[in-house]
């Protein structure tokens, strides 16, 4: 596989590396390889891309982000010694969270929802570029293959990544209206993780290629790592910037929108304090004089209500939103309304969950 992106030969020679030269020779790999030199990277942080070119770039890095636990967990499955697993197992535990909604995955769907993806179209992988699929795969056959050492060379691309992710968060902010801090919160917490991880691996390297061959293993590693991200973009490059040949199956503007319309099986609509509720035709509020309540008739059916029902519902008249309801019977009930809106809310999913009621 390094036949095709020889590995320079840092020294020209067989001597040993001091340790400080090892890492001097690390560097320049990533200096004349690091993904920041590709031109994908410069239309991105210089505003150059169209929206659904930003688009193209957030789905396909999806696919990165979610195998990285994977290749970590690869990587976590080579290692004999526990203190050596406990501090690897960190990535993991960064990538995927504690939980449901937290961690680095979660986060990057974030970032592709900011620019208008549908999750369930993200999550599906669907629309990636079979070029990022076999380049990603590429990386997790890697670190289960080759040696431990390799493995751990191959994750120090992200010595150089705190530069490009401070150049692409000030460069995408600054050029494009549709991004917000928010969307790019993925890269907060990776300017401190990246140089932690960076340099626990530099200094397993440094101590463990103690031979010419394994700084040569080292290095041929870290070159290959820095092709794995660069071909990635090649690809999206190739795809949606020139010639613009997008691959059959591949995602296609337009595709995988929140605008294509809601996405499939997410439940019944919720009532927001905006909506403006009615009663549809044939529904009415009455009151049974023969039971001393009031009820909802509906045709051929009636429904009992509770006092805070027909409160609510007295209110409902087609031209007052909930937020103006809540207003009204917080002061009735001397009570915060912004309190009894959520109160409201679910009340009136209820009845619209019954089609007694529209918002
Ligand atoms: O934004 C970037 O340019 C960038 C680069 C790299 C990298 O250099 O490998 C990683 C990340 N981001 C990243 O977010 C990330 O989680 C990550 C994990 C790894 C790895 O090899 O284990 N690299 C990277």
């Amino acid at each position: 596989m390094n036949a095709i992106f020889p590995t320079p030969d840092a020294t020209g020679s067989d001597r040993l590396l001091s340790p400080d030269e090892l890492e001097a020779a690390l560097r320049d790999i990533g200096a004349r390889r690091y993904h920041i030199l590709h031109p994908f990277h410069r239309l991105l942080h210089d505003g150059k891309l169209s929206k659904d070119q930003v688009r193209a770039w957030a789905l396909n890095r999806y696919y990165y982000q979610a195998m990285i636990p994977v290749k970590d967990s690869a990587v976590l499955a080579r290692m004999h010694d526990a203190e050596l697993r406990r501090i690897w197992r960190q990535r993991i535990v960064d990538h995927d969270g504690d939980g449901p909604g937290d961690g680095g995955i979660e986060r990057w769907l974030k970032l592709a929802e900011g620019v208008g993806f549908r999750r369930d179209y993200v999550l599906s992988t669907d629309g990636i570029l079979s070029a990022t699929k076999f380049a990603v795969e590429a990386y997790v056959h890697f670190v289960a293959e080759k040696s431990l050492l390799e493995a751990i060379a191959s994750s120090l691309t992200e010595m150089f990544s705190p530069t490009i992710i401070s150049e692409r968060v000030a460069g995408m902010l600054k050029n494009y209206d549709f991004i917000t801090k928010e969307t790019l919160a993925y890269f907060d917490k990776r300017l401190t993780q990246a140089p932690r991880d960076a340099d626990f691996a530099l200094d397993y390297v440094k101590k463990h290629a103690t031979t010419p061959e394994l700084q040569r293993q080292a290095m041929a590693a870290l070159t290959f790592k820095c092709n794995v991200l660069w071909v990635q973009l090649d690809a999206l490059y190739f795809a949606y910037v020139a010639p613009g040949m997008i691959p059959p199956d591949a995602w296609k503007p337009g595709e995988g929108l929140v605008a294509d319309g809601p996405a499939p099986a997410t439940g019944p609509r919720k009532t927001a304090p905006g909506d403006t509720p009615r009663l549809p035709r044939g529904v009415r509020l009455r009151y049974d004089e023969t039971r001393s309540k009031h009820v909802l008739l509906a045709p051929e059916r009636t429904f009992d209500l509770d006092d805070n029902a027909v409160a609510v519902l007295k209110q409902v008249d087609g031209s007052r939103t909930v937020s103006q309801i809540a207003d009204e019977l917080g002061k009735v009930y001397a009570a915060d309304p912004r309190a009894i809106e959520a109160d409201i809310c679910v009340m009136l999913d209820g009845l619209a969950e019954k089609r007694v009621l529209e918002r």
